[in-house]
């Protein structure tokens, strides 16, 4: 008997076709996934199923309701967990993951009950103890991730939806949280799955819902999910093509333009150096709390390293130390955040806005009159370069698809013109094609004269497209592996600290600390 059921659904929202006659079914105890370029309708139809968005035509048929608002869906044994992490920041983590779950009149457990079970599950999740009295605010997004999950599935939902929520997961998370789908699935209950990651996608769904521009385009069964088979059916004009690019061979022999000695992230982590030369692109892993988000943020400037001084080199001779950020960025160091809803957009103001606030430094003229058509050119060259999906420049961000937000702020940091730009994770919630299309933009960029530093959570992302990766365990760079000898064996031994089995080969120069 089919579980979900959605007839020939269409939504708009003013002149944006979100969906178009799109068609979904899913079934008890399996995972299905939902796939399709940014701002192909995914999220509209999640929020659909869950009662959060009713549509303009279709019908839908939840667990045999038929859903007009999000109490109906909850009711019937939907649970969601939607793409931006909606936690109330002052509150204890046990609390939070209660949200939701008393009624005005009746509570269903104790205060004390409330923090045994949330220290119970969250264990299970995390895999080490979480204070169920810590506020919510102190704790590192991974976290926070992970406590809307135990809060989606406290009450083991019949139908469980997840809207991009391992996107802030590192790989070992990411496999915790493929078991739990599965003992879900295994239950009896069905996982609805929207996510960019192939991997994923591959590995752990049983069929998907392919959209393109809101409408379906196909089911794939589990045999026929496969890369090329998505790619073909999300989008007539992509293709894996991008990604088998040939690298530009980079001379090392040049002085770096961006390079840092005896560099300590926390004051008691061991030194290390790093350094990034023009042309390069360097890629960046680790498993959650290694220290290489901290050392991204300390590489641009952002923060202060615990030892170690931020050098960079204007010419083939000269170096000097950048002391601060206004430093970094005059000498064209850009960072670009991966912690979009909190330290990279505005959710109140336009994506113009939200485009023009890093150029108008730039872009003011001398009278102090922004220089609003020449900020607007910039952004046109850039939503066509990204292919960046939107109503009206005009439009709030907020308004935009996840992973089209990431794209403007992705087109914000081409647009500063840097010579180096620092990523961090970027292509989270970024579909397929324009991933491979942010890998070309960024092969250009090192081709003419640009460095990349790039961290990611999905090794995949470096393979013919990194030419070195640093892997940071316990706050320092562990290893680094050159182009050839960037695999998945190689990178996840030695994100888990493991050497044994990789034969360092001196002549590669792939190096162990
Ligand atoms: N509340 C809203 N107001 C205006 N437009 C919206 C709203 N919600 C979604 N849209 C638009 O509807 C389209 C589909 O958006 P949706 O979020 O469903 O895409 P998606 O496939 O989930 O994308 P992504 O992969 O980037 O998360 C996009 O063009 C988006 O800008």
């Amino acid at each position: 008997m089919p579980l979900v059921t959605l007839k020939n659904i269409s939504k708009n929202f003013g002149e944006t076709h979100a969906l178009r006659g799109a068609n979904l079914e899913t079934r008890l105890g399996e995972i299905h996934a939902i796939v399709g370029e940014n701002g192909s309708g995914k999220s509209t139809m999640a929020k659909i199923i869950s009662g959060v968005i009713v549509p303009d035509a279709g019908s839908v048929e939840v667990l045999g309701v038929h859903p007009k608002n999000p109490n109906d869906a909850i009711a019937a044994g939907v649970s969601t967990i939607f793409q931006e992490i909606m936690l109330a920041e002052d509150l204890t983590v046990y609390e939070n993951t209660f949200a939701g779950s008393d009624s005005l009149w009746t509570k269903k457990y104790s205060v004390a009950e409330k923090r045994k079970i949330t220290g119970e599950i969250l264990g299970r999740l995390v895999g080490e103890p979480v204070n169920p009295d810590a506020i919510v605010r102190t704790l590192p997004l991974n976290i926070k991730q992970w406590i809307v999950i135990a809060r989606a599935i406290l009450n083991r939902p019949k139908v469980l939806i997840f809207d991009e929520s391992s996107a802030a997961l590192d790989l070992e998370a990411t496999n915790r949280l493929h078991d739990e789908m599965r003992k879900l699935r295994d239950d009896g209950s069905c996982v609805i799955l929207v996510t960019h990651r192939i991997a994923e996608l591959v590995k752990i769904t049983d069929s998907a819902t392919v959209l393109r521009d809101g409408e379906t385009v196909g089911r794939l069964s589990k045999e026929e999910i496969t890369e090329e088979n998505i790619l073909k059916m999300m989008s007539a004009s992509s293709s894996a093509e991008a990604s088998t690019q040939a690298r530009k061979v980079i001379s090392t022999e040049q002085k770096p333009v961006l390079f840092v000695e005896g560099c300590k992230v926390t004051p008691d982590a061991k030194p290390f150096d790093f350094k990034v030369h023009a042309g390069e692109i360097v890629g960046i892993a680790g498993l959650d709390g290694a220290g290489q988000t901290e050392f991204l943020r300390q590489l641009s400037c952002i923060e202060a390293p615990a030892a170690g001084q931020v050098m960079v080199c204007d010419s083939s001779v000269e170096t000097h130390e950048l002391a601060s950020l206004a430093e970094a960025e005059d000498a064209g160091i850009t960072y670009v955040s991966g912690d979009r809803k909190l330290e990279g957009i505005f959710p109140n103001l336009s994506v113009f806005e939200n485009f023009g606030v890093a150029l108008m430094d730039r872009l003011t003229r001398r009278s102090g009159v922004i220089a609003r058509d020449l900020i607007g050119a910039k952004l046109d060259v850039e939503m066509e370069r990204l292919a960046i999906k939107l109503g009206h420049k005009s439009d709030k961000i907020s308004t935009l698809s996840g992973g089209n937000q990431q794209k403007v702020l992705i087109a914000r940091a081409f647009a500063r013109s840097p010579r180096v730009i620092v990523l961090n994770d970027p292509a989270r919630g970024v579909d397929v094609g324009t991933k491979q299309d942010l890998y070309k933009h960024l092969r250009e960029f090192a081709s003419n004269g640009g460095a990349v530093v790039y961290l990611s959570s999905e090794i995949e992302e470096f393979y013919n497209f990194a030419h070195r990766a640093d892997v940071f365990v316990n706050k320092t760079i562990f290893a680094s592996f050159k182009e050839q000898d960037i695999n998945e064996d190689h990178v996840l031994s030695a994100m888990f600290g493991r050497t044994g089995h990789i034969e360092f080969d001196a002549q590669v120069e792939a190096t162990v600390r």
